[in-house]
């Protein structure tokens, strides 16, 4: 059984985390950790996520000694906000943990691209340039060999699954950057109180308009400019992306199909994305599951793609808990399905 913590345990992400390393045949839930001054420090996690009563009772610890939690840790799990994460990580990394990181801080190697996104300088470039981004469906090779493991965003984890197939193909015409609208629930903001999650505030409208972290994010995984836009929805969870795209010439919808089932065609079970046709992906089917379904048609020379994700699950935890499987040679989905 390998020790496994989980910091940020009280957030969305983190109790979802906590449910599925619980649940986990091989990894024991040695520890929930939040803030030093967290106003829920010693709080079983299930008085604060009801549905976890009787399941995961353990209390929620204050983070004073990290490096205590690293000596006896051999899997930390980070869902933490990225400035947290990114002052965390490396004192984990350097007592040998696996990391897996829920957010963006090793996500993007570059200049300036912390500063001019996240808002700081990043400190760690060694270890910037040594993570490993864990598009589970796309970079198992890379996550086999990995110490720290950079979880993809959720936007970015749509948007990527459906696109990267005909990309990898030479199926879409580059000079037209695809475009991705992509509507997402409020979890996505985490269980902190903000105007932004209020439940009087939020309304169905975009935002960060030509500015999302995202975008670059995306952008640079897919080796391909896009045009994206995020917007807020009023449902708890689930994100949708429409994806608008011209394809390549010679390109049609035989070679589109064949394209996704060449990418996805392994057994079930081993991947966590399922193909529609021309039937489109809708947020019903996929809350509370692992799975991102991907959906498209193709008219003339123009393709729209959908894909639907739970965005605190393929979005993130479970994405994390596959990369956990990968790294560590369990099946995939262990603990998800
Ligand atoms: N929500 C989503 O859909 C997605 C989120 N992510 C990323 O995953 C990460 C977690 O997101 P989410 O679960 O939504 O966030 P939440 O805001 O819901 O939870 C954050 C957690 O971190 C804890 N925390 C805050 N500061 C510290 C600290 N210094 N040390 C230890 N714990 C701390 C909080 O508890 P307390 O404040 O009480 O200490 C809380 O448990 C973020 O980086 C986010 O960007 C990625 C993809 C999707
Ligand atoms: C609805 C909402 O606010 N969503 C978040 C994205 C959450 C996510 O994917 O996380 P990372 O911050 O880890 O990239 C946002 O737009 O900032």
């Amino acid at each position: 059984m390998l020790n496994t913590y989980i910091i940020g345990a009280s957030g969305y992400t983190g109790a979802e985390l906590a449910k599925m390393v619980y649940t986990h045949p091989h990894l024991n839930l040695a520890g929930l950790y939040v803030s030093a001054n967290s106003l829920d420090a010693n709080k079983p996690l299930s008085e604060l996520h009801g549905q976890l009563k009787g399941i995961v009772d353990l209390p929620l610890t204050p983070l004073v000694d990290p490096a205590a939690v690293a000596a006896q840790a051999d899997i930390v799990l980070l869902a933490t906000a990225h400035e947290v994460s990114h002052d965390l990580a490396t004192m984990f990394l350097s007592k040998g943990c696996q990391v897996f990181d829920l957010s963006g801080a090793f996500r993007v190697k570059g200049d300036d691209f912390y500063s001019q996104y996240y808002g700081f300088e990043h400190q760690h470039q060694q270890w910037l340039e040594k993570a490993v981004y864990g598009l589970a469906e796309w970079n198992s090779q890379a996550i086999e060999q990995a110490q720290l493991i950079a979880v993809p965003g959720c936007y970015p984890t749509a948007s990527q699954l459906a696109l990267k197939p005909l990309l990898k193909s030479g199926l879409i015409d580059k000079n037209q950057w695809p475009v991705i609208n992509a509507v997402s629930g409020v979890s996505g903001a985490g269980r902190k109180a903000s105007m932004v999650n209020s439940f009087c505030e939020v309304s169905l409208q975009a935002y960060g308009v030509f500015g999302h972290r995202h975008q670059p994010e995306i952008a640079t995984h897919l080796d391909c400019d896009v045009i994206f836009t995020p917007h807020l929805g009023n449902f708890k969870r689930g994100i949708l992306a429409t994806i608008t795209a011209k394809l390549a010439p010679g390109a049609d919808a035989e070679k589109v199909a064949a394209a996704m089932q060449k990418a996805y065609q392994s057994q079930a079970g081993q991947h966590a994305v399922r193909l529609l046709g021309e039937q489109t992906a809708s947020i019903q089917n996929v809350v509370n599951t692992c799975f991102c379904d991907i959906g498209w048609k193709v008219q003339g020379q123009h393709i729209i793609l959908t894909s639907a994700i739970d965005n605190l699950l393929k979005g993130a935890s479970s994405q994390a808990m596959q990369c956990i499987n990968i790294r560590n040679n369990y099946p995939q989905l262990t603990a998800l399905v």
